[in-house]
């Protein structure tokens, strides 16, 4: 697979609400688009059309220019998919439970067995390979559902809020992992409502919200286009805090957020601390930034830096809901 491309999605269950709406995503070999939206936005949905498990009411499907529900039985052969009730079987062992799925892929005993050692190992569960899935924590049944995605080498990975149930180290090695399998050149789709988990680690990003996308592209790309990332300043202040804060309140609206300079120290008090760290919001053009800057100096107010924080994704995802409401 190169390239599978949604053209124009839409889909209800009922006739009335579009679950999605006139939906247009682009997922490329080697690519992890993050598909980031609140409960009941059309992430599963989404999804399952891309896994060719639900029929799009219009719009079609295209893996490599190809329509994907013409295709569907072996295209398949070619998705991994954990959706959001992934069935585990209690009384399996997670050896048994992937060797399972590796024989339902015709894979023979020796090929499932190499296939599922490797992805024992890969997942951290080579210790509870003959353990009974009933008798392993929610973060182990997860991790296992996610190998079970993997059994065949799929080309296309869609997976449904796989994060879910995970403790911090897990998410990262999940991250790891499918890292990797992105280098391998496998397209990854990967939802959530938490957006932590997702920046730093896509390459794309699409939101959608009530069934539409609002936004789709490259991370850096959205970000800027938001441009959240060139209005978020700090300015560490060494001397003259309260000072500095009467000059930037002359500006309304800038100041976001005023924190210890150092993580771990206590809030500073501006009508005794000297010291302080404060987030301001600077619209308009670097100069404005330049200019607020001369102006602290010139007061007698110490300054270390003045500069832009990079921007997450959740900066991008509150100023689409603050352009929703105004
Ligand atoms: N099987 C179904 N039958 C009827 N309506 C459904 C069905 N599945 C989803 N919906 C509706 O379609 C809309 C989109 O739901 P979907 O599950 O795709 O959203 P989601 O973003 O995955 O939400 P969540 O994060 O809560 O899983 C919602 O309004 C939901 O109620």
């Amino acid at each position: 697979m190169q390239r599978v491309v949604c053209v124009d999605v839409n889909h209800s269950y009922d006739g009335v609400r579009d679950a999605v709406r006139d939906l247009r995503l682009e997922i490329r070999a080697g690519e992890v688009l993050a598909l980031i939206g609140p409960n009941g936005a059309g992430k599963s949905t989404t999804l399952r059309i891309l896994a060719t498990l639900q029929k799009p009411d219009r719009g079609t499907v295209l893996w490599d220019g190809r329509d994907a529900w013409d295709d569907r039985y072996a295209i398949r052969q070619k998705i991994g998919f954990l959706g959001d009730g992934t069935a585990l079987y209690p009384g399996m062992t997670a050896a048994g439970y992937l060797t399972f799925f590796a024989e339902c892929y015709g894979q023979d005993d020796k090929a499932a067995k190499g296939r599922v050692d490797e992805l024992l190992q890969v997942f951290d569960l080579a210790s509870k390979a003959n353990a009974r899935i009933s008798d392993m924590s929610k973060g182990m049944r997860q991790r296992l559902a996610i190998a079970r995605t993997l059994v065949h080498r799929p080309e296309l990975l869609l997976l449904d809020e796989p994060a879910d149930g995970l403790d911090p180290l897990a998410r990262r090695q999940l991250r790891e992992v499918l890292r990797q399998v992105a280098a391998e050149g496998v397209g990854i789709v990967i939802s959530s409502h938490i957006l932590r988990e997702l920046d730093g680690f896509c390459d794309a990003v699409a939101v959608i919200q009530q069934g539409k996308l609002e936004v789709h592209g490259p991370v850096d790309e959205v970000i800027n286009r938001y441009e959240v990332g060139r209005r978020l300043h700090e300015v560490q202040v060494t001397r003259g805090l309260a000072r500095a804060i009467e000059i930037l309140r002359k500006h309304e609206g800038l100041i976001e957020a005023l924190l210890p300079l150092h993580k771990g120290e206590p809030q500073p008090d501006p009508e005794k601390d000297e010291r302080g760290l404060l987030r301001v919001r600077i619209h308009g053009s670097e100069e404005r930034a330049a200019h607020l800057l001369k102006e602290l100096v010139l007061a007698d107010v110490e300054v270390i830096s003045l500069a832009k924080v990079r921007s997450d994704l959740e900066d991008v995802y509150s100023s689409l809901g603050r352009d929703k409401v105004s």
